[in-house]
């Protein structure tokens, strides 16, 4: 198959010719590469207009990363800030749109590193909780950035349980004004990215008081800063909450807020409206104030958390192809360490699931677009539906990329621990998307709740949402495969994992009635099944990735071997799954011990046919070496030499006062005495 070019990729070193040990990979590829790209973009032209997006990041110096892994906190701020301000002019220049095809592709060019992606989900808000009249006066002036937003919702005291959130916005109806407090230590706001040293504007989540009574948390438009000359603005606290595990290039901040006053056209009012009398109106649930959250669990996946992972894979199988260590054939030289099982069984899976989620992500883009249709129309049937999906989805894919990353760090033993090879800060920075926008625990127990409900209302015969009609199929039979290749069936598979899906949801909701039964109350009964209910929507979201996965390969083209790796892949991420859960499969019987072996010995097969299309694999995520910013994962493969080079640089290496203070004193006190 056709190799591609070596100049696209290579970042610019005096380094020559393709490793050849990754050459040899590149020539035995089972299927076109080009047309795995194409497929992942979502056509050729897409794939176009990506690369031309890329191109023109990547040869600005601007948008340079080459020093990053050398930078202070303040040095990567200042950067990410250039960059925001700059792109603004770039995007002017290249005639770049917000709606325009490029900009989709901007923040994976720019490996997310600039500031003020908090202003995109300022605007996000606004765009899907303010009125039409609201959205006319702050996006354009948002898009435009005549002001910088945030998104202020988390305190101190409470991220999680936002109706703790203690933050007040009291209605004044003679003045029309809202007046904002943070009454106490905990209320202070904490976290907002963009806030701690940028923003001049932000939506702050307070409790909501009319004539005395609470209607719970609300979003507001407060602006922070002064347009002029960046000052607070009156009765307003605010900086940066200091040093994080990652993100130096965001300034996440903190907010006090002391009566402050806004106009009540200020309340964030497509769904939920204060008249001028204080009458209180909404539309929708309470939790629809929630729906911001909703729209970035799903957005964040592309970008913030299968960018990363695709990242990490084809760092560590790059790398495993040029790093050769240790004998596995006596007499002949040393064996590349994606030739091990133990590395194949490392990396193989990872790769796996980063196909299988890049297509769940493209299903719950599609749900979503139905869903915020209707919602927009002011239907909110699909928002159970859609709350549950995106919540399940954002905790399972965050958790399994994040512990993907790490295994790819490690798989490069000790070059994957330097920061040069770009796995660490990887790893850093994905870490975060398993906290942010709803901890996973919390998530997955949103998503359990609307699975009991389901399975109670599907028991009862009653009608349920499309992705959980299964809860009413429960199959009492065995799996049915007779040997390792039925295991390579989608049915038989899939059937698994319903079964298995099906079986944690009706255990645990037999559970919670037992308790609640035998007199224990609702709540403590709940909390005695967190355990489980936690499993219950875990096996709900791998059973859904695996049947979409499978649905998807049954549709693709099957010229050009496309269709045949991706099915591969599909069986892997499958068994892979049953592999490492045995006990969910094994559980009831459903599946036997010799079964068990048989799916084994069809996943250790299918590591070794895998192997041999890997580099092809990760060569089809197309990232430049730019992008990749790795000294392991280039796509020469010239790893040692380019960590030999990128180490110079490092400011380590310039002369240390600590040698004239403390080494020189030393051992001159020494010298005196040898
Ligand atoms: C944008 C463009 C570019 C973006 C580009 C990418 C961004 C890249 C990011 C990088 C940078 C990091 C950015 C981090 C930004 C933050 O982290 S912002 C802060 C995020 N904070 C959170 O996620 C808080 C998590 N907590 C919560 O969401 C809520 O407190 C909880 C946990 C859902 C509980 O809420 P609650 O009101 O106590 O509700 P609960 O009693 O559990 O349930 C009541 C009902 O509401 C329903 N419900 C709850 N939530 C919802 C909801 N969201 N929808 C519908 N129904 C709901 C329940 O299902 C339940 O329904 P029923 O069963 O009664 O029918
Ligand atoms: C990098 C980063 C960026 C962020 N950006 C923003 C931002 O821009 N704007 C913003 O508003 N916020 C932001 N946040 C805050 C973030 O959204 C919260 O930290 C997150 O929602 C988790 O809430 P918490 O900190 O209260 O965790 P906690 O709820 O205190 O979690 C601690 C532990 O308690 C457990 N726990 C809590 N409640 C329950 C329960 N009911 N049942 C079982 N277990 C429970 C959790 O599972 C977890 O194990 C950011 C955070 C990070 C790390």
């Amino acid at each position: 198959m056709a190799l591609l070019e070596t100049s696209r990729y290579s970042q610019g070193s005096a380094l020559g010719s393709v490793n050849p040990d990754l050459a040899s990979e590149r020539q035995t590829a089972s299927f076109c590469v080009e047309r795995l790209t194409a497929l992942l973009d979502g056509g050729a032209e897409q794939t176009r207009i990506r690369r031309a997006v890329v191109e023109a990041i990547e040869s600005d110096p601007v948008f340079s990363r080459e020093n990053q892994y050398f930078q202070t906190q303040n040095e990567r701020y200042e950067a990410a800030v250039r960059k925001a301000v700059h792109l603004q002019k770039k995007m002017h220049e290249m005639g770049w749109t917000e709606n325009g095809p490029e900009y989709k592709y901007i923040y994976r060019a720019l490996s997310g590193d600039v500031a003020f992606l908090l202003h995109r989900v300022f605007m996000r808000s606004i765009s899907v909780l303010g009125s039409d009249k609201q959205v006319a006066k702050w996006i354009p002036l948002a898009t435009q950035h005549k002001l910088i937003g945030s998104y202020a919702q988390t305190e101190l005291g409470h991220g999680t349980y936002l109706q703790g959130l203690e933050t007040t916005a009291v209605f004044d109806t003679a003045t029309q004004e809202f007046i904002l407090n943070t009454p106490k230590i905990s209320a202070m706001k904490w976290w907002p990215g963009d806030m701690g040293r940028s923003a001049t504007h932000t939506v702050v989540f307070a409790q909501l008081y009319i004539h005395g009574k609470c209607y719970g948390i609300h979003p507001f438009i407060l602006q922070i800063r002064s347009l002029q000359d960046h000052s607070l603005c009156p009765g307003i606290t605010a900086g940066d909450i200091g040093p994080k595990m990652n993100f130096e290039h965001t300034d996440n901040g903190y907010l006090l807020l002391k009566s402050v006053r806004i106009p009540r056209e200020n309340m964030l009012s497509k769904f939920c409206e204060v008249r001028p009398d204080g009458t209180y109106v909404r539309q929708g649930s309470q939790q629809i104030n929630y729906f911001t959250m909703t729209t970035v669990r799903i957005s964040l996946i592309s970008d913030e958390v299968l960018t990363p992972f695709m990242k990490a894979c084809t760092i560590a199988i790059r790398y495993s192809v040029v790093r050769r260590q240790s004998k596995l054939k006596p007499g002949e030289q040393e064996a590349k360490i994606l030739d091990y099982q133990t590395q194949q069984e490392k990396l193989l899976p990872q790769l796996a699931a980063a196909y299988a989620f890049h297509f769940t992500n493209n299903y719950l883009q599609e749900l979503f677009n139905r869903g915020y249709a209707e919602i927009h129309r002011k239907n909110f049937d699909m928002l159970p539906e859609l709350h549950a999906l995106s919540s399940g989805f954002k905790a399972v894919i965050t958790q399994h990329c994040t512990a993907g990353v790490e295994i790819c760090l490690r798989a490069c033993g000790g070059h994957g621990y330097s920061l040069l090879s770009g796995l660490p800060s990887l790893y850093t920075k994905i870490l975060a998307s398993c906290i942010y926008e709803g901890e996973n625990t919390i998530l997955l127990l949103q998503t359990a709740r609307f699975l009991i409900k389901c399975f109670m209302a599907a028991s009862a015969g009653q009608p349920v949402p499309p992705s959980v009609t299964y809860l009413a199929a429960m199959k009492h039979g065995k799996c049915p495969a007779k040997n390792k290749l039925d295991f390579l069936s989608p049915d038989i598979y899939i059937e698994a994992y319903q079964h298995a899906a099906v079986r944690l949801t009706s255990n645990t909701a037999a559970k919670l009635q037992d308790l609640i039964q035998s007199g224990v109350k609702k709540h403590d009964a709940w909390n005695q099944c967190t355990v489980q209910l936690v499993q219950a929507a875990k096996a709900h979201c791998h059973y859904i990735a695996v049947k979409n996965f499978a649905e998807t390969v049954e549709k693709l083209e099957t010229k050009a071997g496309i269709q045949k790796i991706m099915k591969h892949l599909c069986d892997l991420f499958a068994l892979h799954g049953i592999f490492s859960n045995t006990g969910a499969f094994l559980h009831d019987g459903y599946t036997s011990a010799a079964q068990m072996d048989m799916v084994t010995a069809s996943y250790l097969d299918l590591l070794a046919v895998i192997r041999k299309d890997a580099v092809p694999l990760v060569d089809a995520f197309d990232f430049t070496d730019k992008c990749l910013n790795s000294a392991l994962g280039s796509y020469d493969g010239q790893v040692y030499q380019r960590l030999y080079e990128w180490a110079q640089k490092s400011p380590t290496n310039q002369m240390s006062p600590a040698y004239e203070r403390y080494l020189k004193p030393l051992l001159h006190n020494t010298l005196s005495k040898l």
